[in-house]
């Protein structure tokens, strides 16, 4: 985590300690063509799906932002949009002061040396028919960064950086362990000296200790190299470790961001309300003990729920709002730059107070009722 980043900055709050912008993403969408056949579009089939919908979002030079949800939630879509491997279908996107949502060939040469995609699975970005060492060297010859001697200098010096040693130069991906790769990754990813480094899932393929790890490295790189970070996860205990602040994704939308202490010790929205229920914990004997998970299946991305699309699953739902109106991000009171995008914001204490959340069978209802929409 930066020990630079004040947590409680918000996006609204302009001092001059303030650190800079890095990246600011406005109404950012990303929508996918359901059917991409010929005989699809001729038939009149333009359904997309909402992969990310309308996210607005700030990472600050030297902080760490994570993004969670469940899976399909948007989250590894958002990170390729925002890292531009995805043209936007709606939005902006500024990098460093600079628009980039239409960027396209030339111009996108220097944007890709300074945000670089660390994908979940390192063998995914590595040549199986070239050493590690040529693989994490050639952005280096792409970017006409360094050759020769020099070029060699430098991936050795990230090698060491990162615990690997010099016989690893040579080794081929199938030749490491997981924990290696990783390693690897964070190397080809850190040689062109980037601004942002986009995280997806670093840690999910290794086990506790190896993640452990990982993550101290990911952080004492971040100081060494002055580094920002966007990191994608669905472990909210990986999260909480390295990020400053949290954005909490459902269905292509953002409903809920803070700094990490905000979002952990006090989540104002149903959903996040839930995955943090659904954590593992380790009782006192040492045995992981059963956490109660979210009811229902994630909606679907092509015809999401009206209104909040938490609401067929959401167990705090309120009849008449929470499917007819969709709720924006609004401040929550008491916690700078905390936003959570749900109803019940709106309520008085007596409100909450008399409120009776729906039973298991009515929610269940809700879900058929929104599913047949
Ligand atoms: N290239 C694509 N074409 C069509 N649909 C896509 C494409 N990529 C993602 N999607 C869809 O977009 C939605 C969001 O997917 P995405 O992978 O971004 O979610 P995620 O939160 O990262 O999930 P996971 O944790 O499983 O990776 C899903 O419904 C997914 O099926």
């Amino acid at each position: 985590m930066s020990s630079t980043t004040d947590n409680t900055t918000t996006d609204d709050d302009a001092t001059d300690a303030r650190p800079r912008e890095l990246l600011q993403a406005a109404n950012v969408k990303k929508h996918f063509p359901l059917n991409e056949g010929l005989i699809d579009r001729l038939l009149g089939d333009d359904r997309v799906v909402r992969a990310v919908d309308g996210v607005d979002l700030t990472v600050h030079a030297g902080e760490t932002v994570g993004i969670v949800g469940e899976s399909g939630s948007g989250k590894s879509t958002l990170g390729r949009t925002l890292s531009r491997l995805y043209e936007p279908t709606d939005g902006s996107v500024v990098f460093d002061g600079q628009h980039i949502e239409t960027h396209s060939g030339r111009e996108l040469r220097p944007i890709r040396r300074r945000i670089q995609y660390v994908f979940q699975d390192p063998m995914s970005a590595l040549n199986p028919r070239k050493t590690v060492g040529q693989s994490v060297a050639r952005p280096l010859e792409v970017h006409d960064i360094a050759s020769g001697d020099e070029k060699w200098k430098r991936v050795a010096d990230l090698f060491e950086e990162v615990g690997l040693g010099p016989s690893q130069l040579d080794a081929y991906p199938h030749e490491l362990s997981g924990g290696q790769r990783q390693r690897v990754g964070l190397c080809r990813a850190l040689v062109t000296e980037p601004d942002l480094v986009v995280f997806d899932e670093p840690v999910s393929a290794l086990d506790v200790t190896l993640q452990a790890q990982i993550l101290n490295l990911i952080n004492r790189l971040q100081r060494e190299f002055d580094l920002s970070y966007l990191l994608i996860s669905h472990n909210l205990n990986v999260v909480r470790q390295v990020c400053d602040r949290i954005a909490v994704m459902y269905a292509g939308e953002i409903v809920e961001r803070g700094a990490t202490a905000d979002i952990f010790e006090n989540p104002q929205h149903p959903y996040t309300r839930s995955l943090l229920d659904a954590i593992p914990q380790i009782d006192g004997d040492g045995t992981r003990a059963d956490r109660k998970g979210l009811d229902g299946e994630p909606p679907s991305a092509t015809n999401p729920p009206s209104g909040c699309r938490f609401h067929p699953r959401c167990p705090e739902f309120i009849d008449g709002s929470c499917p007819g109106q969709k709720p924006s991000l609004q401040d929550v009171e008491g916690d700078a730059g905390h936003e959570a995008a749900c109803h019940w914001l709106d309520r008085s204490e007596a409100e909450r107070a008399a409120h009776t959340p729906p039973s298991t069978t009515e929610r269940e209802v809700i879900r058929s009722e929104s599913a047949d929409d």
